[in-house]
């Protein structure tokens, strides 16, 4: 099968920067491939590198097996939201995306239908876009992107100024849209809705791949969480963890201001349960504070914070 994006030594500078230094990415079809770095990591760039918006310097890039430096041609069955969609204000949220997709045709109207209804701007179909926020401009995006029947969707941070609803409606587009067998290459800076989202995900530090690969594997392999503890006696249940060598520390709880923060993994958090209820400290909640992935993002891009303590 001809992987969606496979990219070998990619290398793009602009200026003094190297923006892209021997990158590799292949995202298999059908599935949702996260993106995920720090700003400035490069991860626009590549983006733009796949949908023919920026060149490469180097190394070789194919996308559903053409070249995308090639010309419109070679990019057909590929659509993207990169930045702000720009649209004209005066003009509908229909008549924009029959413009920016140049549609006519009986097959045409059902697609703007299904576009505008898959991004829940059905009833606002005939508003000027002047009166659209924020997170409507983006869904209009997502609907421009939809209207060209994709294969390969390339969203740069999509749930970008989209309230938490219409972030998780965002999530579950994308999920359904790979339901659909259609492939989508998403970077986001939301390490739990790339965990929820994503069936692979590679990591981006200074224009490098740290780590690549299935979710489930980099969460695997990320340090030991940080659990959130509140317990009926905080004092004592810190000596408890603190006699089995576990590193502990005060935080906010969820209930109230005082609660405990343990770094360690699943084994020695069950260890300090029986030992706490062996202590006659009762447990009032314990649960995973870091995603593990978020646990591994920092540990890759911010190793010296990432081995501090949490105060
Ligand atoms: N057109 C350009 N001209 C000059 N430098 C650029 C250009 N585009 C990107 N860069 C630089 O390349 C590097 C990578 O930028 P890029 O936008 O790809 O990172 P990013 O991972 O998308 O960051 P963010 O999370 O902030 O969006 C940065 O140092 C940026 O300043």
């Amino acid at each position: 099968m001809v992987p969606a994006v496979d990219v070998r030594g990619l290398t793009r500078r602009f200026g003094g920067t190297l923006a892209l230094d021997g990158v590799d990415l292949h995202v298999a079809p059908g599935t949702v491939h996260g993106l995920l770095g720090p700003n400035g990591a490069g991860k626009t760039t590549l983006l733009r590198i796949l949908v023919g918006l920026v060149h490469s310097d180097s190394g070789s890039v194919r996308v559903l097996g053409q070249d995308p430096a090639a010309g419109p041609r070679a990019r057909e069955g590929v659509a993207a939201l990169i930045e702000a969609p720009r649209f004209r204000p005066a003009l509908s949220a229909e008549d924009n995306l029959r413009m920016l997709a140049d549609l006519d045709g009986g097959r045409a109207a059902a697609v703007l239908d299904e576009a505008l209804a898959t991004t829940g701007l059905t009833a606002e179909r005939r508003r000027p876009v002047r009166h659209f926020s924020l997170g409507m401009r983006q869904r209009l995006g997502m609907a421009a992107a939809l209207v060209r029947e994709p294969q390969l969707l390339v969203l740069d941070e999509p749930a970008n100024g989209l309230d938490p609803a219409g972030s998780r409606d965002m999530l579950d587009l994308v999920g359904r849209l790979a339901a659909e067998g259609r492939t989508v290459l998403l970077a986001s800076h939301d390490m739990a809705d790339v965990a929820a989202a994503c069936d692979d995900v590679t990591i981006l530090v200074r224009g490098q791949v740290a780590r690549s690969g299935p979710v489930a594997a980099l969460r695997a392999e990320a340090p030991a969480p940080a659990h959130l503890l509140e317990t009926a006696d905080d004092a004592r249940a810190a000596e408890v963890a603190a006699s089995l060598g576990l590193p502990v520390s005060r935080t906010r709880g969820d209930t109230r201001d005082d609660a405990l923060l343990v770094s360690a993994a699943q084994g020695s958090m069950d260890a300090l349960v029986a030992a706490l209820a062996a202590a006659g400290v009762p447990v009032r909640t314990l649960r995973v504070q870091t995603e593990p992935l978020q646990a591994l993002f920092f540990e890759l891009t911010e190793p010296e914070r990432a081995r501090e303590p949490a105060s």
